[in-house]
């Protein structure tokens, strides 16, 4: 008989999947090998998968499944960290298979098709099917379409047929509705999984788990106690060879309408009823929905366009985004993005929300800052309170995951002064596991059929949304404000948060 604590017990037992085939269109690309393979390896090599997984990768490269294993296998050893272990990867390894083939062409999918019926008898994959779309976002549409063609929109057998689309999806609001409904055309929203690596950080989670695992920060999580939210998503990195993508995606398109939109959503979201996918999902499209739209002819009061111009990072010149390979010399794409946006509901009337991305600046640093309103009234003399700065409750998503809350303390000495101080937790020293790569938990969430951290259609919808106005203006105005590479952005985005009395943090 099953008693609370057995269910218990094996609730904590790891999950593993269903047999079944990843089916990784665009296999021969960047993701593939540097995110998608090393992370089912790490799977692999964590027992997380059943003997009977295949992995198909299918692009247009001619190789052999042995040339694609050998290739995967090169780069394998730099993008996992603890290592490759030939017994395992051995193993791995040999459910890896590749079909080289176009995707816009039918007789690739019947030729994908007989492979994976193949597959089923051969490795017992049982007729489940995960087909994840590595590839440019303007194949998705007729990859989608073959999919449905096809008939492998199900599973063979009653198995189940998933479909991975990744970022970004479509180009601004009317290109996502109507992606959406070329999708839901083959698959059902159930089946379909879309993808956003910042919700498979773990640190990124534990902000959920930090507002609704403690009773004492829900009741102070409001406009009552706190003054603003800062949310930063800076990069050291410059565009390197991405830059051909970065010319049509920019930063707000890249980052902004995916990672920083989710951190906004669990930041600000209501408590669920529950942590299922719905009602996760629910909360999320309502803040989306809550936040006040933009005029378009006030976007500069909302939204700074910044561009990185040559410069120092970490003591070393790196070369302006308009000097960068495949970048057009007058472009005006942004590698910036500073918004202030505000939550009009109950909980956050009249908070500001104070959001940034950009590449080239000094150092790489995810986080989310609560800044609280100071104290009404400090008991001590004028000149004692210098150091005192209001509370700041800091989640760092990377590096140094972690939590810092800015308080104010007892300066040791004979008088009463008060200065801040940090209280810092390091979850790297907090639990001894180390935390899987976004990728692996999303990939197994995928196999286990679970959408709960993927992104829904309305909140896809919802967040551009909130951005089509600030792109519209941008498209017309046709400016970017400059910033020196190793800098936190123009000049601009400073006066974004001094009109309001506030400036941004140095992290
Ligand atoms: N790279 C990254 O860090 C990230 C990427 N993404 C997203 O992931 C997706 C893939 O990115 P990435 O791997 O960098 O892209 P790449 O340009 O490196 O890879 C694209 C892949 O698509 C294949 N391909 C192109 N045309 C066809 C075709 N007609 N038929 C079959 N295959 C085709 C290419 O192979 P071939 O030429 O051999 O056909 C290649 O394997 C994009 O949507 C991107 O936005 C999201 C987050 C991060
Ligand atoms: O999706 C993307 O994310 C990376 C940043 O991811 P992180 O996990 O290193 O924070 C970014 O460099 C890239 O431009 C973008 O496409």
């Amino acid at each position: 008989m099953l008693t609370a604590d057995s269910l218990r017990d094996e609730q904590r037992l790891p999950r593993v999947p269903d047999p079944g085939v990843v089916v990784i269109f665009g296999a021969s690309g960047d993701l593939t090998s540097r995110k998608l393979v090393p992370a089912l390896y790490e799977l692999a090599s964590q027992r997380r998968l059943p003997m009977e997984i295949a992995v198909v990768g299918l692009s247009r490269t001619e190789m052999s499944h042995e040339e694609f294993r050998k290739k995967l296998r090169e780069t394998l050893e730099e993008h996992v960290s603890g290592g490759v272990s030939d017994d395992v990867w051995d193993s791995f390894a040999g459910g890896i298979f590749y079909l080289p083939g176009d995707s816009k062409k039918p007789e690739t999918y019947e030729e994908l098709k007989g492979f994976l019926k193949k597959l089923d008898e051969e490795r017992g994959t049982q007729g489940n099917r995960a087909f994840y779309l590595s590839t440019s976002p303007s194949l998705v549409p007729t990859i989608v379409e073959r999919l449905g063609e096809a008939g492998m929109n199900e599973g063979e057998n009653g198995g189940w047929s998933r479909l991975v689309i990744e970022k970004p999806f479509g180009r601004d609001l009317g290109s996502a509705k109507e992606l959406n409904e070329e999708i839901r055309r083959h698959f059902d929203e159930g089946q379909i999984y879309r993808i956003d690596h910042y919700l498979g950080k773990e640190t990124v989670q534990n902000i959920l788990a930090l507002r609704f695992a403690n009773g004492i920060f829900e009741p102070i999580w409001n406009q009552h106690y706190v003054d603003h939210v800062q949310i930063t998503v800076a990069e050291d990195i410059g565009v390197g060879t991405r830059g051909a993508f970065y010319e049509e995606a920019g930063a707000l398109r890249d980052i902004v309408q995916n990672h920083v939109m989710q951190v906004l959503c669990l930041t600000a979201m209501e408590p669920p009823v529950s942590f299922d996918a719905e009602s996760l999902r629910e909360e999320k499209v309502k803040v989306l929905k809550a936040v006040r739209p933009i005029p378009d002819e006030e976007a500069d009061d909302y939204a700074v366009r910044g561009q990185y111009t040559r410069g120092w990072v970490f003591g070393e010149e790196v070369i302006g985004y308009r000097e960068e390979e495949n970048v057009d010399p007058d472009s005006v794409t942004e590698t910036f993005v500073g918004l202030r946006l505000f939550v009009d509901n109950w909980r956050w009337a009249g908070v500001p929300f104070f959001l940034r991305a950009g590449k080239r600046m000094p150092k790489k640093a995810t986080e989310v800052a609560i800044q609280f309103h100071s104290s009404p009234h400090t008991p001590f003399a004028h000149d004692d309170t210098e150091g005192l700065e209001p509370n700041v409750l800091v989640v760092r998503v990377q590096p140094e995951e972690g939590l810092s809350l800015k308080i104010g303390a007892k300066v040791p000495g004979s008088g009463f002064e008060v200065s801040s101080v940090n209280m810092d937790l390091l979850y790297g020293t907090a639990f001894l596991e180390e935390a899987p790569d976004a990728y692996q938990r999303l990939l197994l969430d995928l196999m286990l059929g679970d959408p709960t951290l993927f992104i829904r259609a309305d909140e896809a919808e919802g967040a551009w949304r909130i951005l089509d106005p600030v792109m519209r203006h941008w498209a017309r105005k046709k400016e970017v404000s400059p910033y020196p590479a190793g800098t936190w952005g123009p000049e601009d985005a400073d006066a974004l948060l001094e009109r309001d009395g506030r400036e941004w943090r140095r992290p």
